[in-house]
């Protein structure tokens, strides 16, 4: 079976890589992430400065999944971007740079300055980046979601892709797929980022798991895979000639090989690399492979939007 991938200008041996924010912070994170059977690789979300992010415990692993409220530590774009300056970009795995600026300015002057970069990466623009106070997450606020990609397509001219949250209303699903399709130049989505400001509880210790914002974080995992399927096909159905990224819930190649099916064109995996390290792809990649053997595919192509309904 063929697993390769070619989208936007870039080739994939197989679909897989990391979701942004796991195993992507460091230039060391990042090699082990080339280093291994990734498709590809994306960079932590970037702020304009270098952030330390939220006290510990941040992350914590749930019964079906994970938590985090990390709180953007990044090392800050200068970082990321020498990394790309640096990065073979012929070697075979492309690299993708998330950027999360706290303001529409820190966003501007990041994407202004991977412009003049002229770098192979593509730019990943990270919609649950914050809001002016008292607002939601842009992702939530199509008004605010319209201006940001508006300023942001008058500084950056080529293709580049965002990060959504999660949507769980058709009214929603509608209106953010029209906010995206005036963007011609917005090539691609990333569905979905974690399911935000949930809460796990620790039943021996009666206490939340992680230490910021009282115990709520975006949840991660199992928990969210029919979450993020329905957004891949949401968006997969109403996007006009834009690409789909699979992201939330895969730790196997049974949930790849269900995003591919919903319609995304590539998949990654956050919670299971964090906690499996950078073996899962291998091993997805393998599952994947020998689960289109046995149905018959050859190629991604072969089922990529294919699902069937009834
Ligand atoms: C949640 C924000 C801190 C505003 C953005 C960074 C981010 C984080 C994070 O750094 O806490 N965690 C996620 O699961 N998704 C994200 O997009």
């Amino acid at each position: 079976v063929d697993l390769s991938v070619s989208w936007l200008g870039v080739n994939m041996e197989n679909p897989l890589y990391n979701a942004s924010g796991v195993m992507c912070r460091s230039r060391e994170e990042l090699d082990a992430v080339a280093a291994s059977a990734a498709g590809a690789l994306i960079t932590k979300s970037c702020t304009l400065l270098p952030r330390e992010g939220n006290p510990e415990p941040r992350y914590a692993k749930a019964p079906h999944g994970s938590i985090n409220s990390m709180g953007l530590p990044n090392a800050g774009y200068q970082y990321y971007l020498d990394y790309a300056k640096a990065y073979d970009h012929q070697g075979g795995k492309p690299l993708f740079v998330s950027v999360s600026g706290m303001s529409l300015e820190d966003n501007l002057e990041m994407l202004a300055a991977f412009r003049d970069a002229d770098l192979p990466c593509l730019v990943e623009l990270n919609l649950s980046c914050p809001n002016l106070p008292g607002k939601p997450q842009i992702g939530y606020d199509f008004e605010a979601s319209s201006h940001v990609l508006s300023e942001v397509v008058k500084v950056y001219h080529k293709p580049f892709g965002v990060k959504l949250p999660p949507y769980f209303d058709p009214v929603h699903f509608a209106e953010m797929a029209s906010v995206l399709n005036s963007f011609p130049s917005l090539k691609y989505v990333t569905c979905i980022n974690s399911v935000g400001n949930g809460l796990v509880i620790d039943l021996d210790s009666e206490s939340v798991v992680i230490k910021p914002k009282g115990g709520l974080g975006g949840i991660g995992g199992d928990y969210v895979l029919p979450t993020a399927l329905a957004n891949v096909r949401e968006f997969y159905r109403l996007l006009d000639d834009k690409h789909v990224i699979g992201c939330g819930g895969v730790k196997s190649g049974r949930e790849a090989f269900m995003h591919i099916l919903a319609g995304a064109t590539a998949v990654q995996v956050g919670t299971c690399l964090y906690e499996e390290g950078a073996a899962c792809f291998a091993r997805i990649r393998d599952e994947l492979a020998a689960l289109m053997q046995q149905k018959g595919y050859a190629t991604l192509a072969d089922f990529r939007g294919k699902l069937k309904t009834m």
